[in-house]
């Protein structure tokens, strides 16, 4: 655990604060006075929002980076500094995981706003100029040139954004395909970092899973200490980067078989299987199933059971069941980065990642 906490060390919080992300992949951008309001009401990051609840010691931690929560290199700093901010935080005992469903962006100055199938304008705050126009734009597929209608607002407006019904979609695909080495890298690092941070906090930690859960979203999970999902039939979670065309990494492979044990392990695994929740809470891998309006209040009382428990304890019994597995990851991460990046630039694996995409956009259409 000391050994997590000194690596971490290694993201000053000057270095990642410049990190921050002013452009996601979706094209929505987070501009700096955006960064001061968060801070101003005890939200962190754009991507994040966290808030501590002194009287208790619990943090919630939600995730609204829209559509999916997708695990991205800007995600995964932020998802760190967060962390790291909370561990260092002697008030903070407890942490509790989930995703918003409404992200609320501000921009300012001159905005252009789309209405498209996930965006809506949601409050324009007067002094507000709006401009109607069209807006030529060219589709995804760059095939189509569609029209949209577009607002021109000048000054202050508030936009709404829905996330799907999502705890995270897992790595952000597009952080794997068609990506230089080195980024690759940098990215890989950070998904080691934000698993090391996680399955080694001293905070007792407890993922709300309110929506599905696949692949990196299943290793946030099972990163937590213990697991409350929503028993909603449309919600699955599960590590299934076999279906992919993926393997998933030795560390993911041991904390699947450390929550649920060797044989659930190795069929999860090798047949990439996403679980319903109620399959999920048979094999173990989440630990209670509860009505999707009563996940984050189930966690906040769960949360009071364990801090119940003498921290001092509670904490050195965690790093016995957990530190040979961090350990393996921590001795061995250069080489897991070089395996990474070798695997994932093959050009098998990007085409198996390509049509992985273009099934995610036709499953849509
Ligand atoms: C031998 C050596 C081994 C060394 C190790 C090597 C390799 C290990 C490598 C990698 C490990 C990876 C682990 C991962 O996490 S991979 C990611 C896996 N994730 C998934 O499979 C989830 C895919 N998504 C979904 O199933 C659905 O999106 C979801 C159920 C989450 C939500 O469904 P919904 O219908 O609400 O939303 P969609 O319309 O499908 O999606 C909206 C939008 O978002 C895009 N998107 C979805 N998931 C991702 C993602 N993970 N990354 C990036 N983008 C994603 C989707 O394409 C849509 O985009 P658009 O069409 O609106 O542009």
């Amino acid at each position: 655990m000391a050994n997590v906490l000194r690596n971490s060390a290694k993201f000053g919080f000057s270095g990642v604060l410049s990190q921050l992300s002013i452009h996601s992949r979706h094209g929505r951008e987070c501009v700096s006075p955006c960064f001061s309001l968060q801070q101003r009401n005890n939200s962190t990051s754009p991507k994040i929002k966290v808030d501590l609840d002194n009287s208790t010691g619990v943090a919630v931690l939600r995730m609204q980076s829209p559509p999916v929560n997708s695990l991205s290199l800007d995600f995964l700093t932020e998802f760190c500094i967060n962390l790291e901010k909370l561990e260092m935080d002697k008030s903070c005992r407890g942490l509790i995981i989930t995703s918003v469903s409404t992200h609320t962006h501000t921009h300012t100055d001159t905005d252009t706003v789309t209405q498209s199938h996930k965006t809506m304008i949601h409050t324009i705050t007067p002094p507000v100029c709006v401009v109607s126009q069209t807006l030529s734009k060219v589709s995804s597929t760059g095939l189509d040139i569609i029209t949209l209608p577009v607002c021109v607002c000048v000054c202050v407006c508030l936009v709404s954004q829905t996330l799907s019904k999502v705890f995270s979609a897992g790595l952000d695909i597009m952080e794997m395909y068609g990506k230089s080495p080195e980024r690759c890298g940098e990215f890989w690092k950070a998904v080691q970092e934000m698993w090391l941070k996680l399955y080694g906090s001293n905070m007792a930690t407890i993922a709300a899973i309110n929506g599905s859960s696949p692949a990196g979203g299943c290793l946030m999970s099972i990163g937590c200490d213990y697991r409350i999902m929503a028993d909603n039939p449309r919600y699955s979670i599960g590590l299934n980067e076999t279906q992919l065309g993926i393997v998933a990494p030795f560390w993911f492979k041991d904390t699947l078989v450390n929550t649920v044990g060797n044989r659930a392990a190795e069929l999860s695994l090798e047949l990439g299987l996403l679980y319903s929740a109620p399959d999920a809470l048979k094999i173990g891998l989440v630990d209670q199933l509860v009505p999707e309006d009563q996940v984050l209040s189930t966690a906040q009382d769960t949360m009071s059971k364990w801090l119940a428990v003498p921290d001092h304890a509670r904490q050195i019994t965690k790093s016995m069941m957990r530190k040979q597995t961090i350990d393996k990851l921590l001795s061995n991460r250069e080489a897991d980065i070089t395996n990474f990046v070798s695997f994932i630039t093959k050009d098998s694996i990007q085409r198996s990642l390509r049509m992985y995409l273009e099934m995610l956009k036709s499953r849509k259409a």
